[in-house]
């Protein structure tokens, strides 16, 4: 597993009416890497923002941008995406036709690439596709709403995604109902990268998203 562990608060569950207030909030109280939920009202049965957004908000961190595309279909709008901003794109295997070709546009418009994978999809979704990814993300809700609980049976496929990547230079990302009463499990079946909406934004100032950051980490077994 990789030695460093990362912390992507995403901003779904933040303040939008002060959208880049919040992200520059995030970062200076410690967060790693910025998740940008993207939905469409199609794929996900909610709606989000774009790429117009995204480049709006690039200004208030220099972190790393994490875009979580739950959008259907995704090709037509990975060069948006990557002009606004986003350092890693990360598309759903559900959502994505002809994934092999998804990711390496991703990768040819000089991001790292992602693939997601929803609750109930088997990991072999991803077996063919691994030499073309720089992360695998392993949702553990069901995508769409921040503040949902952890869906327990998604462990035993972190472990076997840990498995699958082997020694490649992967990070292993997991997505919904990270806290500090979960995170402990979910290192122990092997994922390095965390995002966290609720766990993070709650208490709705820099202090709180520090101290909460901080129990994340704790609770992780890494500070
Ligand atoms: O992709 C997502 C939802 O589809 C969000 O990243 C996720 O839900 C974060 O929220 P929380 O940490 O509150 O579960
Ligand atoms: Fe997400």
């Amino acid at each position: 597993m990789a030695a460093d562990l990362v912390i992507a608060p995403s901003i779904l569950s933040s303040d939008f009416s002060r959208l880049g207030e919040e992200i520059a909030a995030v970062d200076r109280a410690g967060a790693d890497w910025i998740h940008l939920d993207v939905m469409d009202g199609h794929f996900v049965p909610n709606i989000t923002f774009g790429p117009p957004v995204v480049a709006a908000v690039r200004a208030a961190s220099k972190k790393f941008f994490d875009a979580h595309l739950m959008i259907e279909p995704a090709d037509p709008y990975l060069e948006a995406f990557a002009k606004a901003g986003c350092d890693g794109i990360t598309v759903h295997a559900e959502a994505t036709r002809h994934l092999d070709r998804s990711l390496q546009a991703i990768r040819a418009l000089g991001c790292k690439a992602g693939v997601a994978i929803n609750p109930a999809t088997p990991e072999t979704a991803i077996q063919y596709v691994l030499d073309r990814v720089d992360l695998v993300l392993v949702m553990t809700v069901n995508p769409g709403f921040g503040g949902q609980s952890f869906i327990r049976s998604t462990l035993d496929k972190i472990g076997r995604v840990r498995a699958m990547i082997g020694d490649r230079p992967i990070r292993l990302q997991v997505d919904g109902g990270v806290a500090p009463d979960t995170i402990g499990e979910i290192v122990a079946a092997g994922a390095d990268t965390f995002v966290a909406g609720s766990a993070v934004y709650k208490g709705g100032n820099e202090a709180a998203y520090r101290a909460n950051m901080d129990a994340l980490r704790k609770a992780a077994g890494r500070s």
